[in-house]
């Protein structure tokens, strides 16, 4: 597998009236270690996962992927596009058949997969276990699950499809915390396995701490700050990272 790159230019974008995202330039590649991308509640961070997948239009710059701009593809390049990259958010229900059990949903996923040449070497019983769900849980009717369960077998779906570069944004808001912590270890380590890159979207900083080595603080539509977590926010130098470790104390105290 060839290593994909996603790349955004001096990439600006918004709504009329409300710009968002105000001159981004980012590089994620295939096999890179998981990037959080971390700020408050309304700051754009949704909308620029949107400009990366190419359903919100920029208004300046653009997005490439494997140096191609994603919104004026051929359609063979927009289908690698989508194979390679794929994009979880919080509500999205990835599965190929409501109607089938988690482990027939999971075999079908990885069936696509091999088909369109992206060899897995993983079986059911490890995606279940990356997204902290015991074998058995295969069993279950998806119609049976609850929000958070489909949450993670969602994830765990998106995961069987074998993307190169996975998009999260806020993937784990319906699962209780301490089932987020072991789940962002077990997801590292079988994203590190099989060489895909995350881009981790989320304002929880414990979560994001946990799945990636190194973040990008989001304010007024620029990244204000990069680095750990816990050297972000002990070197506060803009307002609004100062605003995000006052908010949340105990959090700083954690991370310093
Ligand atoms: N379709 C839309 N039309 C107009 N404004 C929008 C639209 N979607 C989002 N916005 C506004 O754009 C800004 C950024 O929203 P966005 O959802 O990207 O933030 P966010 O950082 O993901 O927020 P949160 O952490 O609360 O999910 C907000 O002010 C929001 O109200």
């Amino acid at each position: 597998m060839a290593g994909s790159v996603l790349q955004a230019h001096d990439l600006w974008g918004g709504y009329p009236g409300t710009p968002v995202i105000n001159g981004i330039d980012l590089t994620i590649t295939a096999g890179d270690a998981p990037l959080g991308i971390i700020g408050p509640s309304g700051v754009g961070k949704t909308t620029l996962a949107r400009l990366l997948r190419g359903t919100e239009r920029p208004t300046r710059g653009q997005v490439t992927f494997n140096g191609r701009a994603i919104r004026r593809m051929p359609r063979r390049e927009a289908k690698e596009f989508r194979a390679a990259v794929r994009f979880q958010s919080q509500d999205s229900m990835t599965v190929t058949d409501p109607r089938l059990t988690v482990a027939a949903n999971l075999k079908e996923a990885l069936k696509i997969a091999r088909k369109a040449g992206r060899t897995h070497a993983t079986t059911t019983a490890e995606l279940l276990d990356a997204v902290a769900l015991p074998e058995q849980f295969g069993k279950r009717a998806m119609i049976t699950l609850s929000g958070g369960e489909r949450q993670r077998v969602a994830l765990a779906t998106a995961l069987a499809t074998r993307p190169e570069i996975l998009v999260l944004d806020e993937p784990f808001t319906a699962v209780d915390p301490q089932t987020r912590g072991e789940m962002a270890r077990r997801l590292g380590a079988i994203m590190e396995r099989l060489g895909t890159a995350a881009v981790v979207i989320s304002h929880d900083l414990e979560l994001v701490e946990r799945m990636c080595p190194s973040v990008h603080f989001l304010a007024e539509g620029q990244f204000v700050a990069s680095g750990p977590v816990s050297e972000v926010l002990a070197n506060a130098e803009h307002p609004a990272v100062r605003d995000l470790a006052e908010a949340a104390p105990l959090a700083v105290q954690r991370f310093r």
